[in-house]
């Protein structure tokens, strides 16, 4: 990665309850990374988030917070979280608003292949039902192509709304990682990455396809079971 990145995570996967994938990200808090990362180089963004307060058990921004960020010497104003006061409509716009400001200014560079902002890794977890992000299955939200930032209120996984980044965006990317952890997502990472054939569903994690970028799954040997080359 560039050492002036734009990066992007997405801390839904790290819950509390869950230290496998907590610890990995928390690495980056220990050495070399503490001290080898140019960590005043980074631009940290959220790639989902629910549109909860700030300090909601639920928000992303307070998990990443707690966990990571303020462990790190990031430079403050570069971490961009949402703005919590709004609908959640209103906060997609004033995100995308936010975002399209530091593409204006070369803070985030701007893709060459699409009209989106090029970050330079974005980070995703699958679920178990094949969604990354807030990009739901079979849902309009996954048509969006000119708005970058969109938002839902009827996610199946509470809470319900949510901002997301849209397709476009996020294949925009000079790198995506998408994460998948333990035996409940192998079948969503079968139908995800093997060559499942017309007659399956496209799940949204299938539909990450950088159009430059580079795209790097991460599978535990559980989620990983059930693809053709795991037997
Ligand atoms: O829940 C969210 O906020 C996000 O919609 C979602 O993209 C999340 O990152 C994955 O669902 C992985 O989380 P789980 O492993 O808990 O399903």
């Amino acid at each position: 990665m560039k050492s002036s990145s734009n990066s992007i995570v997405d801390y839904n996967n790290a819950k509390e309850d869950d230290s496998p994938r907590l610890s990995a990200i928390q690495n980056l808090c220990g050495a070399p990374y503490n001290k080898t990362v140019d960590w005043s180089k980074w631009y940290i963004f959220w790639a989902d988030e629910r549109v909860v307060a700030k300090n909601h058990v639920d928000s992303n921004y307070k998990l990443a917070k707690d966990h990571l960020l303020s462990k790190l010497p990031i430079v403050p104003s570069h971490v961009h979280s949402i703005n919590d006061s709004l609908t959640a409509e209103e906060a997609a716009n004033d995100y995308e608003f936010v975002i399209r400001q530091l593409v204006r200014t070369r803070v985030v560079n701007v893709s060459d292949v699409s009209d989106c902002p090029k970050f330079d890794l974005i980070l995703l977890e699958m679920s178990t039902d094949g969604h990354v992000a807030s990009l739901i299955h079979d849902h309009p939200v996954l048509e969006e192509k000119n708005e970058w930032v969109t938002f839902i209120t009827t996610s199946p996984k509470p809470p319900p709304e949510r901002i997301t980044f849209t397709l476009p965006v996020i294949n925009s990317a000079a790198n995506v990682a998408v994460v998948a952890t333990g035996g409940g997502k192998a079948e969503a990472a079968r139908l995800a990455i093997d060559d499942v054939g017309p007659e399956c569903p496209v799940l949204p994690a299938r539909m990450i396809e950088p159009i430059v970028g580079k795209l790097v799954w991460f599978l535990d040997n559980q989620a990983a079971s059930m693809l053709k080359c795991s037997s």
